[in-house]
Parts: structure tokens; C-alpha cells; sequence
């Protein structure tokens, strides 16, 4: 792999490789661009196949989080960080305060938080090195798990589009199939089970499924049944990539609106699905809600405050859906567009970010 050339594409600044042999810490920060400010993503532990899926999947999920950090309106860039290696056997409290060293040297250009494979728990392993890490336990002044919050945005997100689709935000006797039912997804399950929804469910961690199915009254398929599933509504929660040359046939929803990153596995599969009359809801625009939840701890974090922010991704989508039609354009560049319009206006007033001591993590407990 050609690293500078891969840096070079989407113009990335940074990327940094931290080993720590004591720990067994092997993790990529990359970071995106911090026009908008610091750059905040979470930290992704995942058994990559190579050490080049691992610097791809980096790369992409920082991008990925300039884009969601801009058009959430947040002053932040994009970053992300994955740390190779299994979540379930490969932990242990060196390994996250390794990490959390790797970041504080970083001296605030990149501020962590949960992904797939890191936890609470960790995070506050991370905050006895740096104090540049969100999500960590409320005693700290935190906000916490950032999953429910991202569900609701989901939830509000998927409203809208439903809207577009069907003429009604309802989403009472509408059949959802959901891959994935972790974090994000459970919480997902629930308000759609509330309302009324019927869900369809899959997941490779059979107990999820078992939740999903005793919690929810969910019907339970095999993962690689649940592209072609009777469904109105496709929410894709699991990982990224998986709307694609194969899975696009077979999709019966109208709907695409999930919690995954990086969903489309290229950009010309958006423009597909949109020939296709789909209404897809950008990932990075409807899963922003935890973003906005860990990044309210910047300015001390209130729940109500970051809970209004997220209910309005209804809007973001229904604004997305919108410039899609006026300009005759896909949703996926559309949301591209509210995200670089917004990255463009702040680099006329502002540079590369440097460090002002503005954002008041520090004075945390
Ligand atoms: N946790 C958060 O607040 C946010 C999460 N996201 C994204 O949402 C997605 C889900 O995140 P979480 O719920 O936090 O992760 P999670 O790890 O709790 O849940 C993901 C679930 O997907 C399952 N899964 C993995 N591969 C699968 C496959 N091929 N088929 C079916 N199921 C599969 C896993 O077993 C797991 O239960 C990820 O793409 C993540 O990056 C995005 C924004 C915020
Ligand atoms: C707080 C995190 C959930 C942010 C992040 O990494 C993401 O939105 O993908």
C-alpha cells in the first residue's frame, strides 16, 4: 500500500501508528482534517484481516467523521482510531492507558470516544492518561454510553425518510429489517417496537438476536437472509460496505436508514440505489446523534441540550431529501454538499485548527 498516495486522495493530515508491546496496543489514529477544529471519532477494536484493512478502514471512518462533524453542525474535524485486535479476548487496562498516552501526545488535535469493540468502561481507562476522551462514565461530568443517543437520531432520522417514501412518518405496522442488533440497534428495536413497527432481525452474536426476538417479538433470519427480507424499511446497524453490486438486487425496502458507517461500499452504489427510486438516508448525516451527544461534553455536557440537537436529524434528513430533489441529485452527495459547503465558509475565517484552550475539557473531574 502506498500510504502518502492514500493520504493524498482525500487530502487526510495526520496519521499515527501506536505500538505498545507490554500491552499488545497496536492502533491507527487517523485524522481527517481539522478545519472545523479538533478532530473527534471514535476508537473501532476490530480483528482486521490485514494491517492494511486496518490503516483502509481508519482512513475511511475518520473522512467519514469530518463529514458527520460538519453537517451536525459541530465545531469539530474527523478523526478515527481502530486498534487491531479481538474486543472479546485482547483487552486489558495497559493497553487502553497506552492508548491514552498515544492521544494526550497528540496534545488535543484528536479527541476519542466508543465505537464498535470499545466500551465505557474503557474510555475511563483512556481518561486516567488524557483528558482528551469523551463518553466516559456520568460521575465524571460525562455523558456516558453514547448508543442510546445515537438510536434515537437513528429513530428520528428514519422517520423522515419514511416520510419521503410513504407520504406518513409513522412508523406504526411498517416492517423494518435490521442487521445488527448491538448497542445502537437494541435501543433502535425499542422505539420502533414501541410505535408499532414489525421487526426482522439479524445479527452474528446469536444472543442479540435472542434479546431482539424475546424483548421485541422480532422474527429472527440468517445474516445473509436479511438483504431480501419483505421489508419496508432497511436499516443497516452492523458495519460498513454492505450496500453493494450484490446485496442492491436483492433489496424489497424502500427505505434505507441505519446506524452503520460507510454503508455504501462505493459512491456509484448510492447512485443506484437512487436510480432505483430508494430513499436513503446518508449514514453519517442520521447516525450523528452520538457525536453530538459526547461532543456537548465540550461545553459541559447537558442531556436536554444534546437530546434536542439529536431530535432535529429529522430535519437534517428532510433538508437532505430536499437538495437531493431540487438539484436532482442522489441524498448521499447532497448530504456531501451541506457537510463541504459548511467546511468551506469556516476555512475562509479559520486554519488549520491549533489548540486555544477554548473547549473546557480540562475542567473535569
Ligand atoms: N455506538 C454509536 O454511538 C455509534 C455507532 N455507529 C455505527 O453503528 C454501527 C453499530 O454500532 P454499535 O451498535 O455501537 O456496535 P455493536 O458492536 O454494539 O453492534 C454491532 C452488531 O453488529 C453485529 N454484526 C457484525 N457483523 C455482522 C454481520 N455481518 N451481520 C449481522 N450482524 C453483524 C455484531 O455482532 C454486533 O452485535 C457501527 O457501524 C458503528 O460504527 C455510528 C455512530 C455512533
Ligand atoms: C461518539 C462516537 C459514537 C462518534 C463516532 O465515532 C461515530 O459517530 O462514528
Amino acid at each position: 500500500m502506498e500510504i502518502f498516495k492514500s493520504l493524498e486522495k482525500y487530502d487526510y493530515e495526520q496519521l499515527v501508528f501506536c505500538q505498545d508491546e507490554t500491552s499488545g496496543l497496536k492502533a491507527i489514529i487517523a485524522i481527517h482534517d481539522t478545519t472545523l477544529g479538533p478532530a473527534l471519532g471514535g476508537a473501532r477494536m476490530w480483528t482486521y484481516a490485514t494491517e492494511e484493512d486496518a490503516i483502509v478502514d481508519a482512513l475511511r471512518l475518520a473522512r467519514g467523521m469530518t463529514y458527520k462533524n460538519a453537517a451536525a453542525g459541530l465545531n469539530l474535524g474527523g478523526g478515527k482510531t481502530v486498534i487491531i485486535g479481538d474486543p472479546l479476548k485482547d483487552k486489558n487496562e495497559e493497553m487502553f492507558r497506552a492508548f491514552g498516552r498515544f492521544i494526550q501526545g497528540l496534545n488535543g488535535r484528536y479527541i476519542t470516544a466508543e465505537d464498535v469493540g470499545t466500551t465505557v468502561a474503557d474510555m475511563d481507562m483512556i481518561h486516567t492518561e488524557t483528558d482528551y476522551v469523551t463518553g466516559i462514565s456520568p460521575e465524571f461530568g460525562s455523558s456516558g454510553n453514547p448508543s442510546p443517543v445515537t438510536a434515537y437520531g437513528v429513530y428520528r432520522g428514519m422517520k423522515a425518510a419514511a416520510k419521503e417514501a410513504f407520504g406518513t412518518d409513522s412508523l406504526e405496522g411498517r416492517t423494518i429489517s435490521v442487521q445488527g442488533v448491538g448497542n445502537v440497534a437494541y435501543t433502535l428495536c425499542k422505539y420502533l417496537h414501541e410505535e408499532g413497527a414489525r421487526l426482522i432481525v439479524t445479527d452474528i452474536n446469536k444472543s442479540a438476536v435472542e434479546r431482539a426476538v424475546n424483548d421485541f417479538g422480532a422474527i429472527a433470519v440468517e445474516a445473509d437472509e436479511i438483504y431480501s427480507q419483505e421489508a419496508d424499511i432497511f436499516a443497516p446497524c452492523a458495519l460498513g460496505a454492505i450496500i453493494n453490486d450484490e446485496t442492491i438486487p436483492q433489496l424489497k425496502a424502500r427505505v434505507i436508514a441505519g446506524s452503520a458507517n460507510n454503508q455504501l461500499k462505493e459512491e456509484r452504489h448510492g447512485d443506484l440505489i437512487h436510480e432505483l427510486g430508494i430513499v436513503y438516508a446518508p449514514d453519517y448525516i442520521i447516525n450523528a446523534g452520538g457525536v453530538i451527544n459526547v461532543a456537548d461534553e465540550l461545553n459541559g455536557y447537558s442531556h436536554e441540550r444534546a437530546m434536542k440537537k439529536v431530535e432535529a436529524l429529522y430535519d437534517t434528513i428532510e433538508k437532505v431529501i430536499s437538495i437531493s430533489k431540487r438539484d436532482g441529485i442522489p441524498t448521499y452527495i447532497a448530504a456531501d454538499r451541506l457537510a463541504e459547503e459548511r467546511i468551506a465558509r469556516m476555512a475562509k475565517s479559520r486554519g488549520q485548527f491549533l489548540q486555544n484552550g477554548k473547549h473546557s475539557l480540562s475542567s473535569r473531574g
